[in-house]
């Protein structure tokens, strides 16, 4: 397989501005060189890209995918993309983003280059619009709450039905209860994100069966469906990115699950995301009904 060349720290941001994609799929152009619309747009099914057009760049990738951090301001979605990024905490000042930025990493999974456009997005409510309008381009989300903050564990619901509206219906999805260092402070306990995920889900899961599971938090019967059986509900990891813990693995699992989505005819066994990270989460793990 052709690499595609990439830059190798590109990274811009969108201000809630009015350059931004109209709800109805339309997206005006945008001004500043930094936006990466002009770079690779994810559209559609999960493809391999087109080569950047940043030009100047020493990496080279194969496939390239769109992730986009969602969740309750505060949360620690930009901490948790600068650790993935540069192997960082930000400490300190908490600044809130504000509209949308991104960031690009490229990532090895078997022997391929996978290149993950990470979007990170405002969590506050004014930007909401804003966000939402970015949702539909997104191969997969990483939806987060902060174990701290029983609030932002609360509105989960709330960004899985907003997610449920405006996402692809094949998103690929990954739940996330960030700051389990602060030990202290934890409000939010691992196994209630584990309930949550078990009961949770967006896409493909017929009409019905997401009521049919809360009682007894035992798996729906899928008509016919065998597959779809064994990964209802979402895949769960609780991290830090003070830390680190499970970072990585985070965004790894993302895009081996987008890797092997994109390959016509898988010659490897299928992955399975809410095995993967059962089996690799560190400390606070994952959960798979
Ligand atoms: N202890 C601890 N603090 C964290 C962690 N992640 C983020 N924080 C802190 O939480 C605050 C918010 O982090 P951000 O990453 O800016 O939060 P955000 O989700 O991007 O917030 P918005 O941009 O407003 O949506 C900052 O003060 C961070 O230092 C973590 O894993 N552990
Ligand atoms: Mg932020």
């Amino acid at each position: 397989m052709s690499r595609k060349k990439t830059s190798k720290s590109k990274a811009g941001s969108v201000p809630a501005a009015s350059a931004l994609p109209a709800a109805n799929g339309s997206r005006p152009a945008r001004p500043g060189s930094a936006h990466p619309g002009s770079e690779t747009p994810p559209n559609g099914p999960p493809q391999p890209s087109r080569p950047s057009l940043g030009g100047g760049g020493d990496f080279y990738y194969d496939v390239a995918f769109k992730v986009m951090l969602v969740g309750d301001s505060g949360v620690g979605k930009t901490c948790l993309l600068v650790r993935f990024k540069d192997g960082a905490f930000l400490a300190g000042t908490f600044i809130s983003t504000v509209g949308i930025d991104f960031r690009n990493k490229v990532v090895d999974v078997d022997g391929m280059k996978v290149k993950l456009q990470i979007w990170d997005t405002a969590g506050q409510e004014r930007f909401r619009s804003v966000t939402h309008a970015y949702y539909r381009d997104a191969h997969a989300l990483l939806l987060l709450y902060d174990v701290t903050n029983k609030a932002s564990f609360d509105n989960i619901q709330a960004w899985l039905t907003a997610i449920q509206e405006y996402a692809r219906h094949d998103v690929v999805l990954l739940l996330l209860g960030n700051k389990v260092d602060s030990a202290q402070e934890r409000v939010v306990k691992r196994e209630d994100g584990e309930k949550l995920a078990k009961v949770s889900q967006v896409g493909w899961v017929p009409e019905g069966a997401l009521e049919a599971v809360k009682p007894g938090l035992s798996p729906p019967v899928l008509p016919g469906g065998s597959s779809c059986l064994q990964e209802y509900g979402l895949p769960f990891m609780e991290t830090s990115a003070k830390t680190g813990l499970n970072v990585d693995l985070a965004f790894t699992a993302i895009a081996k699950e987008l890797k092997q989505r994109s390959m016509k005819a898988p010659s490897e066994p299928r992955f399975r995301l809410h095995d993967y990270v059962k089996r690799e989460g560190r400390g606070a793990s994952c959960c798979r009904p």
